[in-house]
């Protein structure tokens, strides 16, 4: 059997049309357009590509796009008062720091600085408890659109055994929160975990966002299962050529395709429906701020 591919990039697109007719209603029925602000420190040249693909959806779906890219060097302070300056900016929705960030600056404390109601990565503490103690919050944009794949794909997934590789809050943890509150059997699996292996052959859903490209072999899938590669992975192609280089995922896809049901691929899986996802998140918070109904086609 080979498995169906789980084509990412079609659905992103679908998302962000919906996203579009949103945006486009909110203007001609409240006059508003909502905004997002995307704050790059560094030149990390993968942060940039993201980056720039973000600022082109933006203004594709109608939306305002505010860049702002400071020196690798930018003191702890500066950044924090650029956040204040956006959380009080009432054209701004959104707002998003690239991660990760220099080493002199805190993350946590840069996350926290964010007015919850724009933090649209859903990385704000409040939104984190939130979403743990199934509240309306603002949730992460990966484990979103990893979740609008597989209701797309399965439908009801209550009682499913769903392993999740990877434990960070910006992945693993959120994705676990949504597949528990989906009513799943959840195991969270990390570096310290015994036989990963057997621990991922339990799986009726498989999301991997380990970092390790092709780390989840085929024999690690349990034949039908639903594998939700979240790696991004840029890995030596010199058969394309020196200095060339091609993205590959955290499972090993021409492997695991052989034995799953379905399986997203990388690129044109979830990386497309992050960006998407967070297009949705800041109509939502735009509805939020000035107390519009909020459209329920792009929540979880
Ligand atoms: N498609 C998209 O839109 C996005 C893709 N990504 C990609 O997803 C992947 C994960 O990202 P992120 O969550 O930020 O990564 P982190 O590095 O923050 O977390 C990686 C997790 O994987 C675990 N891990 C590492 N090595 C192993 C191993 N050998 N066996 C089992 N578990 C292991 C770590 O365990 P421990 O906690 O024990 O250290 C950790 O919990 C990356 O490839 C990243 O590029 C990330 C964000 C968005
Ligand atoms: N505050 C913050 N929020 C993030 O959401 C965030 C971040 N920081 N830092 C980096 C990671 C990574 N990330 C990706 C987004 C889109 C693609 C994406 O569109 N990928 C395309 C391919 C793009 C390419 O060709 O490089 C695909 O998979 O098809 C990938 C990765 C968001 N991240
Ligand atoms: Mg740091």
């Amino acid at each position: 059997m080979t498995a169906e591919i789980i084509d990412g990039k079609a659905f992103a697109a679908g998302l962000r049309a919906q996203v579009g007719e949103e945006v486009a209603a909110l203007k001609a029925r409240h006059g508003l357009k909502p905004g997002l602000a995307v704050v790059l420190v560094g030149e990390d040249p993968a942060s940039q590509v993201y980056v720039r693909n973000k600022a082109r959806q933006t203004v594709e779906v109608g939306m305002a796009s505010f860049e702002h890219r400071l020196d690798v060097a930018t003191p702890q302070a500066e950044l924090l008062a650029l956040v204040e300056r956006l959380n009080r900016d009432p054209e701004v929705h959104g707002i998003l720091v690239q991660l990760p960030l220099p080493d002199q600056i805190d993350t946590a404390k840069v996350l926290d600085a964010i007015d919850p109601a724009k933090d649209v990565d859903g990385f704000h503490v409040i939104n984190a408890g939130l979403l743990a103690t199934g509240q309306k919050a603002m949730v992460p944009c990966t484990p979103l659109g990893c979740y609008m794949l597989l209701k797309e794909r399965i439908g009801d997934l209550s009682g499913l055994e769903a392993v999740v590789v990877g434990r960070s809050n910006i992945v693993g943890k959120p994705m676990a929160q949504l597949l528990l509150q989906a009513n799943c059997t959840v195991t969270v699996a990390h570096s310290r975990t015994r036989d990963l292996p057997g621990v991922c052959r339990r799986a009726d859903i498989l999301v991997a966002a380990v970092g390790r490209p092709e780390m989840v072999r085929g024999d690690w899938v349990k034949p039908g299962a639903t594998v939700i590669d979240v790696g991004i992975n840029r890995i030596p192609a010199p058969e394309r050529g020196e200095g060339k280089h091609r993205l590959v995922g955290d499972v090993a896809f021409e492997e695991a395709r052989e034995v799953a049901g379905a399986i997203t691929p990388v690129p044109g899986g979830v990386g497309p429906m992050t960006i998407a996802c967070l297009l949705a998140n800041t109509v939502t918070a735009a509805c939020r701020a000035h107390g519009v109904d909020e459209p329920k086609a792009l929540a979880a």
